[in-house]
């Protein structure tokens, strides 16, 4: 593959294999070794483990070593599952984030919960890029815009989706690795950020076996098929 949206080279950050394993389907790449990134390819997907500090620790790594290399990424992607905020996105259906939100980054109190923005402490958001946003907009019609969360824990009572929608009226889905995703993006100047999901489950009470994980796979694939088409 030559390029990605025109980008002259792309970092696509999963949590685990099997959704890394779709992406690469979808991109018509079948399998990528690991000298992928030290050899220069066009597209690198790489799967960091779950969670932000995992996604930020992986993502930094990929970064400075391709920037060594002197072929530095300009387009980071974070792709993957997610849960969906009921009545904003079916199952299986598809979330481009207008921004990815460190939701559970801040302090509790009496009054409740504050966020590190309320502390003073630096910003809990990250907008994606406006252009790719819009290449993302114009490739995938059918998706849901929205703020996209960041948890280190997956919601999993009604109570607590009822605060964090209660905080996060506009969110559309919660994952586990966009904010440190692109907290590593954001480091290196010229490269442009956004996060993709799918969603596999609804945020709310804890029903492993309710999720859709193979539906929300084949829509990735489908997803970065429609990208490389473009
Ligand atoms: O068990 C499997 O076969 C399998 C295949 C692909 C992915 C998984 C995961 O468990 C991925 C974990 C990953 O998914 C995101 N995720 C999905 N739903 C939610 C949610 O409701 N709240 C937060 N995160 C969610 C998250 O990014 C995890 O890293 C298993």
């Amino acid at each position: 593959m030559r390029s990605l949206l025109g980008y002259s080279r792309a970092l696509i950050v999963t949590a685990v294999e099997a959704e890394r394993a779709s992406v690469l389907d979808g991109l018509g790449l079948g399998e990528q070794g690991p000298d992928a990134l030290e050899s220069g390819a066009a597209v690198v997907v790489t799967a960091c483990g779950v969670g932000p500090a995992a996604a930020a620790a992986v993502t930094a790594q990929h970064m400075s070593i391709a920037m060594q290399e002197g072929a530095p990424f300009d387009v980071v992607i974070s792709a993957g599952i997610a849960g969906g905020f009921a009545g904003r996105v079916e199952i299986g259906g598809l979330v481009v984030a207008t921004e990815s939100i460190a939701a559970d980054l801040g302090a509790e109190g009496p009054d409740g919960f504050q966020s590190v923005d309320d502390l003073g402490f630096g910003s809990s958001r990250i907008d994606a890029d406006p252009g790719l946003l819009r290449t993302f907009r114009q490739a995938l019609p059918e998706a849901v815009g929205g703020p996209v969360l960041t948890v280190s824990t997956v919601t999993g009572t009604a109570h607590s989706k009822e605060l964090v929608q209660k905080r996060h009226p506009d969110a559309v889905a919660e994952a586990m690795e966009g904010f440190g995703v692109g907290t590593a993006a954001r480091l290196w100047p010229g490269a442009t950020f956004g996060e993709i999901r799918t969603i596999s489950n609804a945020v709310g009470p804890r029903d492993r076996a309710a999720w859709r994980i193979p539906q929300a796979l084949a829509t990735l694939r489908d997803v970065f098929g429609a990208l490389v088409a473009r």
